[in-house]
C-alpha cells in the first residue's frame, strides 16, 4: 500500500531575520509531519520562533526574514518552488492562517458578507456572486452565527463572533492546512471553550490538518493529538499528547512546562515556573540551548547539540535521553 503523503511536510527548517543585532536564529533546524483530520500543537515561551514558522509555512515572511534552509511543502507541493502567481492560488485555498489576533484583522469599514465574498469571488473566477452569498450563508452557519449578521460591520459583533468569522474566511475555500495561531488568547475563557469545540467539530466534517500554535500547555494538549515543543527556534520534543498527562520520561524543557501547569491542591494552587529565561537567539548557548536552564545538564550538555532519538511515537532531542528505557535520566 502506498505511504499516504502528509499535508504538511517541514524538513530541516530554518528561518532568520537579519537584524541589527545580527541574524536572530527563530527556527532552528525542525522537521515535522502533518497528516489530514488531525491536529498538532506547537508550544513554547513567547520568542521561541512559533509564529515565524507558522509565517513561513505560509511563505508570509517578513522583508527581514529568509528561509535558511530546508523544504517546506504542503499536500506534496514545495511552497518555495512555486511563482507568484501559483502561489497566489495556492495560499488560501490549500492553506490558510488564522493570526494572531485576527479578529481585530477584519476590515472596519465593510460588512462580513464583503469581507466573505472577496475570498470567494477572488479564487473561484467562475462563481457567481449569487453563488458566493449562498456560500456565505453557509459559511455563517458551519461557525454558529446567524447568517443575517452578514450584513453588520466587525464592530457590530462580539470578540467572540469576530473570531468565528475569521475562521470562517480561514476555511471558506476548503483548504486542506489550516495554521491558527493564538487563535483564542485574547477571548475569555468561556467564549475560548465555545470556539475550541466548533473547530474540532468543523474539523471533524472537514478533515482539514490542523497546526496549533499556542503557549497554553494544558490547552494544547487536550485538543491536538501530536504536541510539538518548542525551544530557542528547535523542537526539542515531538510526542502524543496523551503522553503529556505525566511529566517523568520527557524532555526536561517539557517537564518544566508540566510543572508550571497551576495544580489545585486542597487549598491553595501550587505553580512551579521554569527558572532562568529564554536564550538570545543572536547568541545562542553553546550544546544544547536549554542546558542554561536545564537542572540535569551534565558537561556534555554544555559541548554538544544532541541529536534527535525517535522512540515510538516521540522524538526527542536530549543527550540524558535513554532510548532503552524511553525516558531522560538524570546523570
Ligand atoms: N522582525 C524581526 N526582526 C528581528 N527579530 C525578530 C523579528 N520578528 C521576530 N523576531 C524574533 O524572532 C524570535 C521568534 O519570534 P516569534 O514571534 O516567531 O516567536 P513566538 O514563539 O511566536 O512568540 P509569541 O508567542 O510571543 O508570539 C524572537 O526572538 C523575536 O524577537
Amino acid at each position: 500500500m502506498e505511504a499516504k503523503q502528509p499535508v504538511l511536510e517541514l524538513e530541516n527548517v530554518s528561518v532568520a531575520y537579519d537584524s541589527q543585532a545580527g541574524m536572530v536564529q527563530a527556527v532552528n533546524d525542525v522537521s515535522l509531519k502533518i497528516y489530514e483530520n488531525t491536529i498538532v500543537g506547537l508550544i513554547g515561551e513567547s520568542g521561541s520562533g512559533k509564529s515565524t514558522l507558522g509565517n513561513a509555512i505560509m511563505r508570509l515572511l517578513k522583508n527581514s526574514a529568509v528561509l535558511t534552509n530546508g523544504t517546506i511543502k504542503v499536500n506534496g507541493k514545495d511552497v518555495y518552488q512555486m511563482d507568484k502567481k501559483e502561489l497566489q492560488k495556492f495560499r488560501w485555498s490549500q492553506m490558510s492562517m488564522v493570526f494572531q489576533s485576527a479578529m481585530n484583522a477584519l476590515n472596519p469599514v465593510l460588512t462580513i458578507e464583503a469581507q466573505i465574498l472577496d475570498v470567494l469571488l477572488s479564487h473561484h473566477k467562475k462563481m457567481s456572486k449569487k453563488e458566493a452569498r449562498a456560500k456565505a450563508v453557509e459559511l455563517m452557519e458551519i461557525v454558529s452565527i446567524d447568517p443575517s449578521h452578514l450584513k453588520s460591520y466587525p464592530h457590530e459583533l462580539s470578540g467572540g463572533m469576530r473570531q468565528r468569522v475569521v475562521i470562517a474566511i480561514a476555511i471558506a475555500l476548503d483548504p486542506k492546512l489550516v495554521i491558527m495561531d493564538e487563535p483564542t488568547t485574547a477571548l475569555d475563557v468561556v467564549v475560548q471553550r465555545s470556539i475550541l469545540d466548533k473547530i474540532k467539530e468543523i474539523q471533524k466534517v472537514k478533515k482539514f490538518a490542523i497546526l496549533f500554535i499556542s503557549h497554553d500547555f494544558s490547552l494544547v494538549s487536550e485538543l491536538a493529538s501530536k504536541v510539538a515543543i518548542m525551544y530557542a527556534g528547535r523542537f526539542v520534543e515531538v510526542t502524543d499528547s496523551q503522553s503529556l498527562k505525566q511529566a517523568e520520561g520527557h524532555h526536561p524543557y517539557t517537564q518544566g512546562l508540566i510543572h508550571a501547569i497551576p495544580h489545585l491542591t486542597a487549598d491553595e494552587v501550587s505553580i512551579e515556573g521554569i527558572p532562568g529565561n529564554p536564550p538570545d537567539l543572536v547568541d545562542l548557548p553553546s550544546g544544547c540551548a536549554y542546558h542554561p536552564r536545564c537542572p540535569f545538564a551534565n558537561e556534555r550538555c554544555r559541548i554538544e547539540r544532541p541529536a534527535i532519538s525517535k522512540v515510538n511515537n516521540r522524538e526527542i532531542e536530549c543527550h540524558l535521553y535513554d532510548v532503552e528505557r524511553k525516558e531522560v535520566v538524570k546523570s
